[in-house]
């Protein structure tokens, strides 16, 4: 039988672990994912989040090795995504009395557009609610990163239940951030930052404010809605959020990202590569065919130099390489402080790597250099030019 796992006198974990998945809304979860939701046993029994609908017999059954779940008073949904409140009505119907949380008015709203009105009760920032020997306080959090999230903090037991803020996506047998690999966590949590958290970046940094806010030692644990809890590295997360991925600081470090037909633009891409290397920066080379985006996002979050390579393909960039700028502009990366660079080969007109320029100027880049555009299969000579690109872009 599947057990919950006690993370503080009378305070469970509940969740799933979803080993296998490795796709969720294009994002690359090379490590799965945990649906992350809490149970407290007080006067009044209360579970934060829910799960995936899939997994609703999972949470039922770590909530049945703790206490029948028809005893659940109050359901605080943090988060209307799918994969935090599918199981809400499941639990109202083995809890047919549970009253349901949620912020005011767009978790009210979202989980009434999912579910239909199961009689929300709506919060907002500074509402408390007692259920017990415990009181929470809400604070909502806008587009962290939808519109209704919020996250409740536990003054008794010093929690912060953060929902989707802090998360990573890792399933482990092992429930806190001490008892894992913390270079994984670490990557975990700015692979998630980077493709889901990123757009909201000034948000997240004002969610950090408000935790910091606080006070120094009213934090115990941040428990989020995916990954592992923070107990030991509290501070590292905080400083990783506000001085790292928050604040759009670059490093000298490059990226060069493309894709090819028949190698003339790989050619250019390793000339660019060995270039940078040569100039002593940290340089990736990353095909978007054999690289996922949502990896290369998480390279691309401190990196300083973006170098990006198509060819040109019925008077287009390669749809491969479009879809990656798409997805790239819809993550808002702070580019500003960014040196762009477009190249690649073409047959009869460069609007392959032209076409990338555009993207790359209306992304914000800094271009100091046109496109290199480089006709049929790159010569000594011209790959050669194209590592003094390199030397112009650092200078
Ligand atoms: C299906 C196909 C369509 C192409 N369409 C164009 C085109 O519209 N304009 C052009 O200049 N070159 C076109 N080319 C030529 C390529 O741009 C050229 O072969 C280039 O060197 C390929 O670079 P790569 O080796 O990096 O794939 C096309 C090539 C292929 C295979």
């Amino acid at each position: 039988m599947l057990s919950a796992v006690q993370i503080k006198p009378d305070i469970y974990w509940v969740g799933a672990l979803d080993w296998n998945e490795r796709e969720f809304h294009g994002y690359a979860t090379d490590a799965g994912i945990t649906y992350n939701a809490y149970l407290i046993l007080d006067e009044k029994v209360t579970l934060i989040d829910t799960t995936k609908g899939t997994f609703k017999n999972e949470l039922l059954e770590r909530i049945s090795s703790v206490i029948d779940p028809s005893k659940i008073d109050i359901v605080i949904s943090n988060h209307v995504e799918g994969d935090h409140s599918e199981s809400i009505p499941t639990i109202r119907e083995v809890a047919p009395n549970c009253k349901i949380y949620s912020s005011a008015p767009s978790g009210v709203k979202g989980l009434t557009g999912h579910y239909g009105d199961l009689g929300y009760e709506s919060v907002k920032t500074g509402d408390t609610l007692s259920i017990g020997k415990r009181t929470f306080t809400f604070v909502q959090t806008p587009m962290v990163h939808w519109p209704d999230n919020m996250v409740t903090y536990d003054i008794q037991d010093k929690i912060l239940f953060s929902n989707d803020a802090f998360g990573q996506h890792y399933a482990t047998s092992k429930r806190f951030d001490d008892e894992n690999d913390m270079c994984e966590v670490m990557h975990q949590a700015r692979k998630y930052y980077a493709n889901i958290v990123q757009p909201y970046r000034a948000q997240a940094a004002a969610a950090v404010k408000a935790v910091r806010g606080l006070g120094p030692d009213a934090l115990d644990m941040i428990a989020p809605a995916h990954g592992v809890i923070w107990r030991s590295h509290v501070a590292d997360i905080l400083d990783a959020y506000e001085q790292v991925y928050s604040s759009g600081v670059v490093q000298e470090k490059a990226l060069v990202i493309y894709d090819t037909m028949y190698d003339a633009t790989e050619s250019i891409a390793r000339a660019l590569t060995d270039a940078f290397q040569q100039q002593g920066i940290s340089t990736k080379l990353m095909s978007v065919k054999k690289s996922h985006e949502s990896d290369i996002m998480d390279e691309f979050l401190d990196a300083k130099y973006i170098c990006v390579g198509s060819p040109t393909m019925n008077s287009q960039m390669l749809s491969s390489v479009a879809g990656f700028l798409t997805y790239m502009k819809g993550l808002s990366p702070k580019n500003g402080d960014r040196m762009g660079f477009a190249f690649g080969s073409y047959g009869w007109a460069p609007l392959g790597p032209n076409n990338v320029q555009k993207e790359l100027e209306s992304a914000g880049f800094q271009l100091p250099e046109k496109a290199l555009a480089i006709n049929w299969t790159p010569s000594e000579e011209q790959l050669s030019a194209a590592r003094d690109k390199v030397a112009a872009l650092i200078a």
